[in-house]
């Protein structure tokens, strides 16, 4: 199933921000597969709970509900995390998101909402696993970014926002080396995940609609994402930190300016199967 060997995280323990749902759900279930303990975190706990039930009969995970906006939430997650299974390994920062407006009619209420969200909270949730735990320990981080590559019209503020934490992953990068912290990100492309879809699909499905636009005429699947978090928090990216690995397929260097790509179906997914039924 995963591409990586079977036990390579046992008796490691992760935390998987947003990790009821979409991307962070695959990693989730991809870490469990792999051995190891993960704790889910996110705003909805009605949500959060019934997407660690489920995950459970993959592995041992637990849920944690957490505003990653709060600082307060946030040191209580990590302590929490701690408390349960006296360690701390992995920290997957993927919680996030931003809604669609130009910037003329953007209110600095909701500019707020999404740079705490992207940037503030990924810097707090870094900041706390780091002074409670990977000082000490040492660990990987992975922050889950965006294609804000060429800007982000219409979603400015979470393209600024996204920016700045390729930014703070390579700052930490550099000032956690000598503790044995390594820092990256990873910023996918059109990946559809429900979530996203229903988020983003009102009028018509943002996903069907992007395909011809991108080089593998079809959207990233969730797995194809975990795929490379996954790698990256493993020993076999032991000479890799401070970098953003695009998961994109090419989509954020493609114009048509120069070169069209005709309809094809020659880079399929990389998807699990038979589908995790989840
Ligand atoms: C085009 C396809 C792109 C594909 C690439 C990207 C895909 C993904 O990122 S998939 C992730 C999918 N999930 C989401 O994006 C949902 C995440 N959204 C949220 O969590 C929140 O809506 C939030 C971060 C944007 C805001 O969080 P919250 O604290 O809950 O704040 P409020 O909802 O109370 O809103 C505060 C403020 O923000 C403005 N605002 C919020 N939503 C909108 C909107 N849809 N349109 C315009 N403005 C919005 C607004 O000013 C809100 O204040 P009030 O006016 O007082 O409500
Ligand atoms: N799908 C795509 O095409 C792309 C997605 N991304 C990014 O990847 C990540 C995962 O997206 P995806 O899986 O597609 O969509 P989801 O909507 O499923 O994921 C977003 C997750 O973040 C959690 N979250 C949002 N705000 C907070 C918060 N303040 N505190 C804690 N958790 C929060 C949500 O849970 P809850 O509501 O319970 O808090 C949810 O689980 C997001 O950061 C997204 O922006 C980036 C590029 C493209």
């Amino acid at each position: 199933m995963s591409v990586l060997r079977p036990n390579l995280f046992r008796g490691s323990v992760a935390i998987v921000t947003g990790g009821g749902s979409g991307i962070g759900r695959a990693i989730t279930y991809e870490l469990l597969t792999l051995g190891c303990k993960v704790v889910i975190a996110s705003r909805n706990a009605e949500r959060l709970e019934k997407a660690a039930k489920e995950l459970g009969e993959v592995g041992d995970v637990t849920s944690i509900p957490c505003n990653i906006r709060k600082e307060e939430e946030v040191q209580a997650l990590i302590s929490q995390a701690l408390e349960k299974y006296g360690k701390l390994d992995f920290l997957v920062n993927n919680g996030g998101g931003q809604f669609m407006s130009p910037v003329e009619s953007m209110s600095l209420k909701g500019w707020n909402a999404v740079v705490e969200t992207n940037l503030t909270g990924t810097f707090l949730m870094c900041r706390e696993a780091y002074n409670q735990w990977f000082k000490a320990n040492g660990g990987s981080i992975v922050n889950i970014v965006a294609d804000m590559w060429r800007g982000f019209p219409m979603m400015a503020h979470t393209g600024a926002a996204r920016h700045a934490v390729v930014n703070l992953t390579q700052s930490l990068a550099i000032e956690w080396a000598e503790d044995g912290v390594r820092v990256n990100s990873v910023a996918p492309g059109m990946v559809e995940s429900s979530t996203a879809a229903a988020n983003y699909g009102k009028e018509a499905n943002v996903f069907d609609v992007v395909k011809e636009y991108l080089p593998t005429k079809r959207t990233g699947v969730p797995d194809e994402v975990s795929s490379v978090v996954c790698f990256l928090l493993s020993p076999g990216a032991s000479f890799i930190s401070g970098t953003t690995i695009k998961v994109d397929c090419g989509s954020s260097l493609y114009t048509r300016l120069m070169w069209n790509i005709d309809n094809h179906d020659k880079l399929p997914a990389y998807q699990w199967i038979p589908k995790p039924k989840l």
